[in-house]
């Protein structure tokens, strides 16, 4: 017997423990991103948008961190940041060893071919004039990456990979649907073998019918292929069907981070149930959208954020201690982190100061 074979029989007996986590590829530590505006006025001081302000999280290999909030939270900006398209005011990103916020220019390009970006729209993300196979052929023509017969087996290969013909390489983007060209973006994107792919809003401008088939795509490649994904949403039932984390942005900051299961199962700062709350699609049906807890106003300015809890003026809950100082990010279970002076722990178990409201048992239809 080999003694491979030895181990496997020896450990059939023994218990078993929970999977070890894969190690962490991505570490984005207190990183800011303030753009200045020129000032308003001959005798106003130029003005600052602090459009991410001290955000850290690490996103481990194989897996995929949803970031999600309203419009204006910072979500895009924060990707951005990740993928070195914005620029770093403070803080720094890591993929494994390498701190991307340190490299010059041609290092940076030479990184780029380990992580990559699909945005949001794919009838804008492709050059109306240019074949499709040209296009997923660009990011290897660009990092001279393989031989040219290499680059033209790949692109066949990529085709086949996000569910299209290597024939269709010879078309143009208009004589494809909008979920076939967003497949061709995934290809693109996928060109360069990169480790981490951020996706920023990758189904929002898809139909409903074929948003679930591109987030299935998407689980999919990760499965085959490893990736580890940096997901930007808005979109709660998305984000339940794709991520293994997530993590809630609000004016800049994150608020809440936690597991996919613990956070779904019960949120815990004010500002994630009322997200939630306003989703009729996850847990609970048209009965949650009818409890709807809603908030008043809107997010305040990101230039000038108010000292306290940046929700304070929209919560529910809040005390006057709120607005006076910036709680910080506690971890309040395991893996669960919570900005929120208002979360307490009680015998290891935390507790939230605004519940989801209750959904209604659905009545069994009349005979
Ligand atoms: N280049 C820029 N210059 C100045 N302000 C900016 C710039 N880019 C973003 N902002 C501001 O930063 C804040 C965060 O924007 P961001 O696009 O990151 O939010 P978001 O959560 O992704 O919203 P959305 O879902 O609408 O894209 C907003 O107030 C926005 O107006």
């Amino acid at each position: 017997m080999s003694p491979t074979l030895v181990t496997a029989v020896a450990d059939s007996s023994a218990p078993t423990s929970p999977p070890t986590p894969s190690p962490v590829l991505l570490t984005v530590t207190d990183l800011k991103v303030h753009f200045p505006r020129p000032s308003a006025g001959l005798f106003k001081a130029p003005e600052v948008v602090k459009a991410v302000d001290g955000v850290s999280f690490e996103v481990r290999r194989g897996t995929t961190l949803a970031v999600v909030g309203e419009s204006g939270s910072g979500k895009t900006t924060t990707a951005l940041a990740v993928m070195r398209l914005a620029p770093i005011t403070e803080g720094s990103v890591r993929l494994g060893t390498t701190d991307l916020s340190l490299l010059g220019d041609d290092a940076m390009r030479e990184a780029r071919r380990r992580l990559q970006i699909i945005f949001q729209d794919p009838y804008s993300s492709l050059n109306p004039r240019q074949r499709v196979g040209d296009a997923v052929r660009a990011p290897l023509d660009l990092m001279k990456i393989g031989t040219a017969d290499e680059r033209a087996r790949r692109v066949d290969e990529l085709f086949t990979a996000v569910g299209l013909r290597p024939e269709q390489k010879n078309l143009f983007p208009h004589q494809f649907s909008g979920g076939q060209r967003q497949r061709i973006n995934i290809a693109r994107a996928l060109a360069t073998n990169p480790e981490l792919v951020v996706c920023d809003e990758p189904v929002s401008a898809l139909d409903i019918a074929i948003r679930a088939q591109i987030l299935n795509l998407l689980v999919k490649l990760q499965r085959e292929l490893g990736l580890t994904y940096l997901f930007i949403s808005h979109d709660m039932a998305v984000v339940e069907h794709i991520c293994d984390e997530i993590a809630v942005m609000y004016l800049g900051q994150i608020v809440e981070r936690a597991p996919r299961k613990a956070f779904f199962a019960r949120p815990l700062h004010p500002y994630s149930v009322a997200l939630m709350s306003a989703v009729p699609d996850v847990r609970g049906g048209r009965a949650r959208a009818a409890q709807r807890i809603q908030l008043s106003g809107d997010p305040p300015s990101p230039i000038s954020p108010p000292p306290g809890c940046r929700f304070a003026g929209r919560c529910p809950v809040a005390e006057p201690a709120c607005a006076e100082a910036l709680p910080p990010l506690v971890q309040v279970e395991a893996d669960h982190w919570v900005r929120c002076r208002r979360v307490q722990v009680m015998d290891g178990k935390a507790m939230a100061p605004l519940e989801l409201p209750v959904i209604p048992q659905a009545l069994p239809l009349a005979a």
